[in-house]
Order: structure tokens, then sequence, then C-alpha cells
């Protein structure tokens, strides 16, 4: 297995709709301070030099930390930042693709909403999977959510990690424990906390206290 499952534990996704005012690579830096353990860059409207700027900035602090960056869908982005990989979506370019552009080094993260589609995912060289959104999304509206019992069938069905996504807040991480995915994945409740670095290590603690409970998902 290409990917550790445990850096899938506390697994950020960008979103620049939640900074207030802050910067980008500054919040990232306090939620990794906090106990992240994996970043997405997520841009849905970004010109590519900008995205590419973006990406080399946020980089720079992923690097610092030891921190592996990933880019939603934007293949060259990866490459041109030298970025750890990809997240790609259903509607995106098809995972086998993207693992022959991006070769047998980069990590490749794929969406999976059915057992089906994760097992072809994995077949394609996926290295993770997303699936969710677990508790729907006010970020992504464009999203269905996902029964806790379909996230299980599909960690049962995949031999690579599997990291929970949608919804997913202080409040409610709870409700997963016992479920057997890696890890986590949030955007709102890291990007819109007033206090980022507090909100990543509350939610790693209770993450931390969940697997220690429940041991290892497979
Ligand atoms: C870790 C993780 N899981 C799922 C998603 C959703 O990806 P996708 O289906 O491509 O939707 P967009 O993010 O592109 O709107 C993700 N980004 N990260
Ligand atoms: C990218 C994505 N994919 C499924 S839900 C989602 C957004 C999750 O954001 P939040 O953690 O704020 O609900």
């Amino acid at each position: 297995m290409k990917i550790d499952p445990q850096l899938l534990r506390l697994y950020a996704v960008t979103d620049r709709g939640h900074l207030n005012g802050r910067s980008l690579p500054d919040v990232v830096d306090e939620i990794l301070a906090g106990g992240v353990t994996i970043v997405q860059l997520r841009e849905k409207d970004m010109l590519l030099e900008d995205f590419i700027r973006e990406a080399l900035a946020v980089k720079k602090v992923t690097d610092r930390w030891g921190v592996p960056l990933i880019i939603n869908d934007n293949i060259q982005v990866c490459q041109a930042v030298s970025a750890a990989g990809v997240h790609v979506g259903q509607s995106d370019m098809e995972a086998g693709q993207v693992r022959r552009l991006l070769g047998p080094e980069k990590i490749i993260g794929v969406t999976a909403k059915t057992v089906e589609q994760a097992l072809a995912a994995q077949a394609a060289g996926a290295d993770y999977l997303g699936c969710g959104a677990v508790f729907g999304s006010a970020t992504k509206l464009d999203t269905k959510k996902m029964e806790l019992d379909t996230l299980d069938d599909i960690c049962r069905h995949v031999s690579i990690p599997v990291v929970a996504i949608g919804g997913i807040s202080f409040e409610n991480i709870s409700q997963l424990s016992g479920r057997l995915m890696d890890g986590v994945a949030a955007v709102s409740a890291l990007f819109s906390a007033g206090n980022p670095k507090k909100a990543a290590q509350d939610l790693r603690e209770k993450i931390d206290s969940m697997y220690s409970s429940a041991g290892s998902a497979k």
C-alpha cells in the first residue's frame, strides 16, 4: 500500500470561501499545528497561473510540516508544483488515465459513492478513496448524502484506505466511532473556525480516541 492509512486520519480540504480575510497559507499553517495529517488544495474557479501560485504558497507550508499536499482535480497544477498527488471525482478524469499521466509514484485519491465505483477506482490504481457526504454538506451542495452502512460496505470491499467526508464536525464526529473508514476529511469544521488550530486539535483528539478504542479499520 502506497499511502499509510494513518496519513488520512485528519484530512483538510481547503476552501477560500471560509477565510474571512485570513490568508490560506496562514490558516493551513494553523491547522497543521493542530494536527491535520494531509491537505488537499481545492479550487473550483481559478485561472491556472493563480492556482499554481497558490499551490506553491500552500506547499511551502505543507513541506515545512512534512505533510503531503494533494491537488483537487488538476494534474497540471500537481505536476507544476511537485505536489504529492491528485484527488479526482466520478465526473473528472478517470483514475486509470490519471495514473497513466502521473506515473506510479504520485498519490491518487478518488471519490466513490458505491461499492462498484470503489472497486473500479482501486483497480484503476487509486491509492485511497473519499466517500460521502456522510452528514450532507453545506460546502458542496451538489453532493448526495451517503448512508454510514454504505461507507462501511465500501471499506469492507477494498484494501486501499478510505476517508469519510461531508458535514463532519466536532459535534457529530463521534457518530463515526466504530465505522470502518481510516480517517475523516473536513472543510468548514477547519476553515470556518475562529481558531483553526484549536479546531484541528479538538477534532484530532476525538479521532485519536476513536481509533485507540476501535483499533485499526482494516
Ligand atoms: C477526500 C475527498 N473526498 C471526496 C472529495 C470530493 O471530490 P469530487 O467528487 O471530485 O468533488 P469536488 O471536490 O471536485 O467538488 C474530495 N474533494 N476530497
Ligand atoms: C468536497 C466534498 N465532497 C463531498 S462533501 C464535500 C465538502 C465537505 O465540506 P464540509 O466538511 O464543509 O461539509
